[in-house]
Formats: structure tokens, sequence, C-alpha cells
């Protein structure tokens, strides 16, 4: 594995779909990358053919593209570290990641979109736990991304967020080139509820687009998804505007409209009528939805929070609802009539005097020299 001493060094952990296409992005913005994969012939592969043909076909990779099998390896002399790997299987490879990651200053980056379902926690918290390091080393990245379509580098803007204005500053200078901008913000639990969430709906979507509904339908779940994700982020802490930015509506239109999302297919598959079991099979990809309707629902228990789709959602996986029957049910089953506002969409006072304090004080901090704000 030959690396270029002058260009700075990244490691991706994850050589799937976006594991890969963020290593892409990286490299075309000037770094050198290491990929980790678990398998040694996916490694290979990348290095000397510059492909990775099951997770993005027809895909040239850059040269400052390289890839190991080796942990260790792959994070020798990493000054930016991006996960990308299925949530439900973060912790275990961050038990075998903390003793190779040394440097207490190395920013640590998320770039999934799930909970874990064992204990609802976001994936910064699985990282904050195992690494056991400050919150303010740690980044997620969300947005409308779906990876083919920027590996083909078609235009694209995504958020960084951090509770550290300056690691979310450092990743996104890093992150970024001609077809990949980069925004960012300080509220990482929207940020990373915004990306968990919109796959829900877009499962939600799938399941409709599956049963043979039409735009009406979609549209109308599009809409009172997009409540349900601000009640229930803005209940564990988010702030509302996160929600209508690019890992909130961004996010939700480009996964809800689209057939690369694996969230939208597996519900299209379930509302042809395959079983859940069935949708399993049939991915061969990542669909993180399936795995975080649980915790979700259940966090939203606890936050007294009403999500009618992700509850529905839930049935239709578990089997006991029709998908046929999910649409007349965009709210609870009750028979007063609801308010279409959502529970935290009293923005528009104090919310917004305090967005315009907010964006007055970002213009002192800045000086116009940071990535702008989502
Ligand atoms: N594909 C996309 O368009 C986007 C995906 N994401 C998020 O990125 C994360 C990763 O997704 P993808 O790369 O798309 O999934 P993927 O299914 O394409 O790839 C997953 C990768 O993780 C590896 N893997 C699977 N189980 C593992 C385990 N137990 N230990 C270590 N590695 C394991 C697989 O071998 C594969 O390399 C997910 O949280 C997803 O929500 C976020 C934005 C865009
Ligand atoms: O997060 C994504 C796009 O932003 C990818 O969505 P899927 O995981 O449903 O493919």
């Amino acid at each position: 594995m030959s690396r270029r001493q002058d260009l700075p060094r990244v490691t991706v952990i994850g050589a799937g779909s976006w594991g890969t296409t963020f290593g892409k992005i990286l490299a075309d913005g000037g770094a050198h990358v290491t990929m980790w994969a678990r398998r040694p012939e996916l490694a290979n592969e990348i290095n000397e053919a510059k492909r990775n043909s099951e997770y993005l076909p027809g895909i040239n990779l850059p040269r400052e593209m390289a890839a190991t099998h080796h942990l260790s390896e792959a994070l020798d002399g990493a000054e930016q570290v991006y996960l990308s790997i299925p949530s439900q299987a973060l912790r275990q490879n961050l038990k075998a990641v903390r003793p190779l990651v040394a440097r207490s200053d190395v920013p640590i980056v998320s770039l999934m979109k799930g909970v874990e379902r064992r204990t609802g926690l976001r994936m910064s918290q699985v990282i904050e736990q195992e690494l056991h390091c400050e919150p303010s080393r740690i980044a997620v990245a969300s947005g409308p991304n779906l990876a083919l379509e920027i590996a083909r580098e078609q235009p694209t803007a995504a958020v960084i967020s951090s509770t550290s204005q300056e690691t979310a500053d450092a990743v996104a200078r890093r992150a970024r080139n001609r077809y990949f901008r980069t925004f960012v913000n300080t509220d990482v639990i929207g940020t990373e509820f915004g990306g968990v969430l919109k796959n829900l709906i877009a499962v939600a979507i799938g399941i409709v687009d599956g049963v043979g509904y039409g735009e009406n339908t979609k549209a109308s779940i599009i809409t009172r998804g997009l409540v349900e994700m601000t009640d229930f982020a803005v209940a564990r802490g988010a702030q509302h505007e996160t929600l209508q930015g690019l890992a909130g509506l961004g996010d939700l239109i480009a996964t809800c409209q689209s057939p690369l999302s694996r969230n939208n297919t597996a519900g299209r598959l379930l509302g042809q009528g395959y079983s859940f079991q069935d949708v399993i099979k049939q991915m061969n990809q990542t669909a993180e939805g399936l795995a975080s309707v649980a915790p979700v629902l259940q966090l939203a228990k606890e936050a007294g929070i009403e999500m009618p789709i992700v509850e529905q959602v839930k049935r239709v996986l578990d089997g006991t609802m029709n998908p046929r029957d999910i649409a007349p049910h965009l709210t609870t089953d009750d028979d007063s009539p609801k308010g279409e506002r959502t529970h935290n969409g009293q923005a528009g006072g104090g919310g917004a005097l305090w967005r315009s304090l907010q964006r007055t004080l970002d213009q002192f901090r800045d000086g116009g020299r940071r990535p702008p704000r989502d």
C-alpha cells in the first residue's frame, strides 16, 4: 500500500457503498484515504483495480485511495477517522478500534444513520462510550446523500455537525470537493435523528408505493412524516430548524423519492406483499430503518410523542397490518380532528427570534471564514 507523504491522511472504516463513496469524496478533496474493508478480497480490488464492483458498480476510484483489511494498518497516522458500518455492528468494531486511535485530538466522524437497537443510543453516543472520548472530538455527517449519485459526482450538499464548532469546521474543510459541499451546525442530536427518522418515513413511502398508491398518499406521508420527525427530535433535545435543513427535510426528500434508497426499497417489497423475513433475505445492503423502528418508538413513548406513521411501519413489519391499510391511518385513530401544526411548530414567535439571534452570533464568530451553517 503506497502513500503520498505530502497529503493529509484520513481513514474510513467500512468499505460498503457509503464508506467507499465517502472515501472518494475525501480523496477528490485532496486527502490520502485508507479504507478498512472487512474482506481482504474487497481491499485487494480497491488497491489493484481501483474499483468496488459489488457496492459501486461502474465507478472508478481515485488513485489516492488505498485499502487494507488490517485495522492497525488502516488507522496508522490518520488525522481524521470516518466510520461507516451498519449501526448494529458499530459497538463491537469500536472495541477493536479503541487501542489503535492513540492520539486524543483525532476527530472521529460518524457517517451512519441508525440507533443501536438494544440501547436506543445514537451513533455519536456509542462512539463516546466505546472510545472514551470527549463529545467535542466527535462529528457526524448527514444530508441527502445517496451514495451512488455522489460516486457519479453529481453535485450534493451535506451537513457536518459537532458540539465543537472547531471540530465541525475541520471536518467540513476536509470533506468537501468540487461536487460535494459541506455546511456545519452544532446540533448533533437533530442532525443524527434527522438521518435516523427519515429512514423510517422512507420505509412507509416504499410500502405505499409497493401497494400502488400515488402521489397524494406519498406527499401526505412525507409532510406528516416531517412533523413526526420534528416532534420526536425536538422532544429529544434537537433544534427545530435542523429538521428543516439538509439532515431533515433534505434527506427526507432524497430518500423518499429515490429507488436507490435501500429503506425505500425494503418498504416497497413489504408493500408488494413480501414478509419481513423475505425482505431481509433480498436486501444485500444495509437498510438501517428496519432495525431503528423499535428503539425509536420506545424513545418516543418515553418522551410522550405520538408517531402514527412509524407505529404503522412497525405493524407492517410485524405482519399485524395489511400494507393497504396504512394510508387511512395518518393520524392516531380517534375521532377528534387534529390540528395540522407540529407540537413544536410554535417556533413562529420565540423560534424566529432565537434563529435571528443565532445568525447574528454566528456572523460575529465566523468573520465569514467558516463553512456556512446549515
Ligand atoms: N449508502 C448510502 O447511500 C448512505 C448510507 N449511509 C449510512 O452509512 C452506513 C453504512 O451504510 P452503507 O455503506 O450504505 O452499507 P452497505 O451495506 O453498503 O455496507 C456496509 C459495510 O459494512 C460492512 N459490515 C457489515 N457488517 C459488518 C460488521 N459486523 N462489522 C464490520 N463491518 C461490517 C459490510 O461488509 C460493508 O462493507 C449506514 O448507517 C447508512 O445508513 C448514510 C448516507 C448514505
Ligand atoms: O441516507 C441515505 C441518503 O441520504 C441513503 O438512504 P438508504 O440507506 O435508504 O439507501
